[in-house]
C-alpha cells in the first residue's frame, strides 16, 4: 500500500459541510506508511469537534481496512500571523451580543465550561469592563497570582471547573472607568493581554461588553479571534441591536460562527405549559436574514440563573437545558472546525487555481 494508494481510498470519505471529500478538499496533508503504520496529518481545525471526531474515526476505519494502523495528527489552518499575538493560544472565540443582560456571559461560562468538559483547555477572558461578572459564575473568586517567568511578571490565571480565567475587573479593579475609553481602552486591554501566562489552550472564551464601544474594537484589533458567536434574546429591540453589532465584526473581518437565541421559552414548572416571555424567532430570523448560522435556542429556565450565581454553570448539570447547552459547546467547537478546513481548502483552491464550492459555515 502506497502513501497515494491510501489518498485513494481516502478520497471515498465526504467532508458532510465543505461538499468535497477529504483529499480535494485538502483536508489530507501527508501521508506516510512504513512498518504497518499509516501516518497521517489532517487540517482538522478544532479539538474536540463532534463532526471532526466523526471525520477522523471514519479516516482510521478506512486506514484499518488497508490492513494498516492509524497514527493520526492534526494541523489546523490557522490566521496568519495568530502565533505571534497569542502563542500557545489555538482558537479564540469572541461572545458577543449588541444588547447588555441578553445572558452573554452566561452563554460565555457555559461555553467555556461546556469545552473543558469536554476535554479541552479552555480560558476565558472576561473583557466586560462594565460588569465582569463572567468569573463569578464560574465560581472565581481569588486574583490571578504574579509569577515571575523567563524574567517578566506574569499574571498566572485562576482556574475553576477546568477554565483557566481571568478578567478585566480582577486585573484593574473597578476604580478608573476612563482608560476604558478610546486609545486608553486599547493600550490597557493590549498590555493584559500580553501580560497573562495561558498554560496552552486549544480555545480562550472572550466575554465582550455588550455593544460596539473601544473595547470590542480593540479586542477585535489586538487579538486573532478566529469566529463571534453572537447571543440575543428573541425580542425586536435586541434583534435590531445585534444587527447593528454584526456590521463591526465585518469590518475587522472577524467571522461569525453563528446566533444564539437565548431566553426563548419557559415552561411553567407548576402546570409545564410553554411561555415564549420575549417572543420567540428574532435571533432565527436575524441568522436567516444575515444568511449566518442559527446555533439554536437555549429555554428561560431559573437553573442557568442559579448555575451562574452559585459559579457552577449548569452546563455540568443535569437535564434538558444542561443537554442543551453542552450541544451548544459542540456545536461552536464545530463552527470552529469548519471554519478552518473551509480556509484550508480555500488555500489549496488557490494555489491550485480551482475554485472553491464551499459557502461560509
Ligand atoms: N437562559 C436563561 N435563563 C434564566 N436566566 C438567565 C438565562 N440567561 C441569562 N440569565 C440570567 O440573566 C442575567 C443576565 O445574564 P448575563 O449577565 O449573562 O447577561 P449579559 O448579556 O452578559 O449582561 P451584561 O449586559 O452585563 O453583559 C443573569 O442573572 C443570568 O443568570
Amino acid at each position: 500500500m502506497t502513501p497515494d494508494d491510501l489518498r485513494d481510498r481516502l478520497s471515498s470519505i465526504d467532508d458532510p459541510d465543505l461538499g468535497d471529500d477529504v483529499v480535494s478538499s485538502g483536508l489530507v496533508r501527508e501521508v506516510t506508511v512504513g512498518d504497518g503504520t499509516a501516518s497521517i496529518n489532517l487540517a482538522l481545525g478544532a479539538v474536540h469537534s463532534p463532526t471532526e471526531n466523526a471525520l477522523a474515526e471514519e479516516v482510521r476505519s478506512v486506514v484499518r481496512e488497508a490492513g494498516l494502523d492509524p497514527d493520526l495528527s492534526a494541523t489546523p489552518e490557522r490566521k496568519p500571523g495568530a502565533e505571534q499575538v497569542l502563542p500557545g493560544v489555538d482558537a479564540v472565540v469572541a461572545v458577543a451580543s449588541g444588547k447588555g443582560g441578553v445572558g452573554k456571559s452566561t452563554v460565555a461560562s457555559n461555553l467555556a465550561a461546556g469545552l473543558a468538559d469536554r476535554g479541552a483547555s479552555v480560558g476565558l477572558f472576561d473583557a466586560d469592563v462594565y460588569g465582569p461578572n463572567a468569573p463569578q459564575m464560574l465560581g472565581v473568586e481569588a486574583a490571578p497570582e504574579i509569577e515571575d517567568i523567563d524574567g517578566e511578571k506574569r499574571l498566572v490565571p485562576p482556574e475553576s471547573h477546568g477554565v483557566e480565567v481571568a478578567s478585566v475587573g480582577s486585573l484593574v479593579g473597578d476604580d478608573d472607568p476612563v482608560i476604558w475609553r478610546g486609545p486608553m481602552a486599547h493600550s490597557a486591554l493590549t498590555d493584559l493581554f500580553d501580560d497573562v501566562a495561558w498554560t496552552g489552550l486549544d480555545y480562550l472564551v472572550v466575554d465582550l461588553p455588550p455593544g460596539t464601544g473601544d473595547v470590542q474594537m480593540s479586542v477585535l484589533q489586538t487579538l486573532p479571534v478566529t469566529g463571534a458567536l453572537v447571543v440575543t434574546t428573541p425580542q425586536a429591540v435586541a434583534t435590531d441591536d445585534t444587527r447593528r453589532s454584526m456590521r463591526a465584526f465585518g469590518e475587522f473581518d472577524t467571522p461569525v460562527l453563528g446566533v444564539v437565541e437565548n431566553m426563548r421559552t419557559f415552561v411553567c414548572p407548576d402546570c409545564e405549559s410553554a411561555h415564549d416571555v420575549f417572543g420567540a424567532g428574532g435571533g432565527e430570523e436575524l441568522a436567516d436574514e444575515t444568511g449566518l448560522p442559527y446555533l439554536g435556542a437555549l429555554p428561560l429556565d431559573p437553573a442557568v440563573r442559579e448555575g451562574g450565581d452559585d459559579g457552577t454553570p449548569l452546563v455540568l448539570g443535569e437535564g434538558e437545558t444542561a443537554e442543551t447547552f453542552r450541544s451548544l459547546a459542540g456545536r461552536v467547537a464545530d463552527k470552529v472546525g469548519l471554519l478552518r478546513r473551509h480556509r484550508r481548502m480555500k488555500n489549496v483552491a488557490g494555489s491550485e487555481g480551482v475554485v472553491s464550492s464551499a459557502t461560509h459555515p
